[in-house]
């Protein structure tokens, strides 16, 4: 049995440039198939982390393999089996759309645009400067999808567009990702701030934070273990309470005889029962799943209150 090799695999990966820290070193794997979301704030790495796997920028430690090939020998032919599309994509504006997609025909051995073309709508003879926002990112995304790339590199390919087309895009993506045969799905990694989205789609999610990877990890294992908790106390003691919350607790806030927190590190089924023999004096508790949008906003809640704390 053959074993192949994981579509990215980065140990102690980081870039620095002069004093500033863009990505401390951080581990990350990311299996075949996989539909990674990178997620995190305005300045919290994503770009840098896409563009150090791609060799687009030179790691200042660490490694990475990417399709089992080390990121700093991407070139030539390997980058036939990666596709690549970003916020900023620059494009040959004088071509049209369809000598665009004549033009990249034979750089791969394998290209298939006829279906992509009828499927995303794309005006064949129009000119890539005269095309909307929303065109333009189709024939980005047309222009890599053709060529049936084992791994897809996203950065904010849904930024500034509606939802009919990003539901369109989205539709595109996923044809490729969910194939009959696992072996053929395409890997994407795609960083994006649309986090309901993400959620929907995506199988794993890595959170940066100022340059950190706080986490990385299956969709569903982070949303089993983050629950957003409500407990009413029978006297007003909840500021009391929020220093004895235990380890993985964050975004407390106390009001009166009511506390609210987020659970990151739920491990027990009954969590609120969990909650009550930690808590004798609570009258009441509620324990409810969140989405990938208030686990993002509840850790930037915490961040920012560690910010003011530190000052
Ligand atoms: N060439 C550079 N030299 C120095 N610092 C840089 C350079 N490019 C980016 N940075 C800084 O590195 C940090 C990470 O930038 P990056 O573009 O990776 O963030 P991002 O998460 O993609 O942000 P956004 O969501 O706004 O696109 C930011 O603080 C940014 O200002």
């Amino acid at each position: 049995m053959t074993i192949v090799a994981p579509a990215i695999e980065a140990r102690q990966l980081s870039k620095r440039i002069g004093k500033n820290t863009l990505l401390a070193p951080l581990d990350l794997t990311v299996p075949r198939g996989a539909i990674l979301a990178v997620i995190g704030a305005n300045g919290a790495g994503k770009s840098t982390l896409i563009k150090l796997l791609l060799n687009m920028w030179e790691p200042t430690t660490g490694e990475a393999t990417v399709l089992g090939i080390p990121s700093t020998s991407l070139r030539g032919a390997a980058l036939q089996r990666i596709g690549y599309v970003s916020e900023k994509q620059e494009m040959p504006e004088w071509m049209t759309v369809g000598a665009l997609m004549d033009h990249l025909r034979p750089m791969y051995p394998v290209w298939n645009d006829r279906d992509l073309l009828d499927e995303l709508q794309l005006p064949l003879d129009r000119r890539i400067k005269h095309l909307s926002r929303g065109m333009r990112m189709k024939a980005a995304l047309a222009s890599v999808l053709a060529f049936k790339p084992e791994l897809l590199m996203l950065d904010e390919p849904f930024t500034g567009l509606d939802t009919a087309i990003r539901t369109e895009l989205v539709k595109a993506l996923l044809g490729r990702a969910h194939v009959e045969n696992s072996g053929d799905a395409t890997t994407i990694v795609i960083s994006s701030h649309d986090l309901d989205e993400m959620e929907s789609f995506a199988t794993h999610v890595a959170f940066l934070h100022e340059g950190e990877l706080l986490f990385a990890e299956p969709i569903e294992k982070l949303l089993t273990r983050c629950r957003e908790v409500t407990v009413r106390f029978g006297q007003v003691t909840a500021e009391r309470s929020i220093p004895t919350l235990a380890e993985g607790c964050i975004a407390a806030e106390a009001s009166g005889a009511m506390l609210r927190f987020v659970d990151m590190k739920v491990n027990v089924d009954d969590h609120e029962g969990a909650i009550r023999a930690l808590m004798p004096d609570v009258v009441d508790v509620q324990s409810e799943p969140m989405s990938l949008r208030s686990i993002f906003l509840a850790l930037n809640q915490e961040s920012r209150a560690n910010d003011r704390s530190r000052v």
